[in-house]
């Protein structure tokens, strides 16, 4: 029988937040606003392990979760899992659920569609010429006449088709897997068998894929020189998406006019990485989107109230297929 205080959904939960790199402090009052009276851990404050219920993580210290008992859930914050998988000893028969949320996807149209247009009509011209208090035109190409390709057509690769579609663009996408229903102005296609069909009509290509062992490494010279020439590269997926010493020589050729960049191998990337200052490549620090702290903290909670009920929670990974 449910108490007033767990909410419906079996006892006081017990959760820890959990990152190896970022302090977590920032999630602290979703949670609690989320339920009040939560037990939650974090920091050095983690306390006895056993008493864990769920786990909230990114990039987790490895070996961390398997040295808690009574886990139940794991819980990326992010779309992506692949931090937490790296984690050679992670409880692999625990659900490892991700965040699935129409906010995460309206911030990644917003700065996919800004990336697409930024390059596409040379708007980086106008801010040295605004500097420069120069009235000047760049040439204004209709967005009918440029082809946009989306690698990755899940939630956040189907909702830029769609909003990048709406503002003209002739759209493609590639998945895993056929789609049955397409957004109007979108083309589908999917699988290694139609890879290179799909590369060919992508004058700005967007990698939107989760990194799992098939995509690591997917942007590479031999994929660059698949698109058509002088193509613009847009990474929101993740660093290792691309073999990064691949890229400059492919701007240098010509074969790609310019990169946005929004995820690297290192991050934060080093100072002295040669993509800094490379007038060819804009850099922005992985900050396509980001997910409300109370979407985070109630899904997590929707998530463990269903595992303790017996119920498979919301968007749960398959750690088979890597995402
Ligand atoms: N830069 C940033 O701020 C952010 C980056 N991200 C990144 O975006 C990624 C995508 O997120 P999301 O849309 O939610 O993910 P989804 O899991 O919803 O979608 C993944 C898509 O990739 C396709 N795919 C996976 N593997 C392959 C493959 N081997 N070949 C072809 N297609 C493949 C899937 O195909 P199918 O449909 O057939 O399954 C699916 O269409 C995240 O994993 C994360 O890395 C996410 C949020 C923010
Ligand atoms: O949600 C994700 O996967 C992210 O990269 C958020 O920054």
């Amino acid at each position: 029988m449910a108490t007033p205080d767990d909410n419906g959904k079996g006892g006081t939960p017990c959760v820890a937040i959990l990152s190896a790199v970022l302090d977590m402090e920032y999630l602290a009052a979703a949670f609690r606003e989320a339920h009040p009276g939560i037990d939650l851990r974090l920091g050095e404050e983690l306390g006895a392990l056993d008493q864990i219920d769920a786990a909230v993580c990114w990039f987790p210290p490895h070996g961390l979760l398997a040295r808690m008992p009574k886990l139940r859930l794991v819980q990326s914050l992010a779309a992506g899992i692949e931090h937490i998988t790296a984690d050679a000893e992670l409880p692999r028969h625990l659900p490892l659920c991700r965040i699935v949320d129409t906010g995460m996807a309206a911030g990644m149209k917003a700065y996919v569609c800004w990336a697409v247009v930024q390059q596409h009509r040379g708007m980086r011209a106008y801010v040295a010429s605004s500097a420069a208090r120069r009235w000047e035109e760049q040439p204004i190409e209709s967005p009918r006449h440029h082809r946009v390709g989306i690698a990755g057509l899940g939630t956040l690769g189907m909702a830029c088709a769609e909003a990048l579609a709406a503002i003209g663009y002739p759209v493609r996408g590639w998945s895993r897997s056929a789609k049955e229903a397409l957004p109007a102005g979108v083309e589908g296609f999917h699988g290694t068998a139609q890879l290179d069909e799909f590369l060919s009509g992508c004058d700005t290509l967007v990698c939107l894929l989760p990194l799992t062992a098939e995509t690591h490494g997917f942007l590479d010279a031999a994929l660059f020189a698949k698109l058509p020439r002088g193509a613009h590269l847009i990474n929101v997926g993740r660093g290792d998406h691309l073999v990064e010493a691949d890229l400059q020589p492919a701007l240098d050729a010509g074969q790609l006019s310019a990169a946005t960049l929004d995820a690297f191998s290192q991050e934060p990337l080093p100072p002295e990485h040669p993509f800094w200052g490379d007038p060819r490549i804009l850099v922005t620090p992985h900050i396509a989107t980001r997910t409300d702290s109370l979407v985070i903290a109630r899904q997590t909670l929707d998530n463990l109230a269903s595992v303790r009920q017996g119920r498979r929670p919301a968007n749960q990974v398959d750690l088979a297929r890597g995402y």
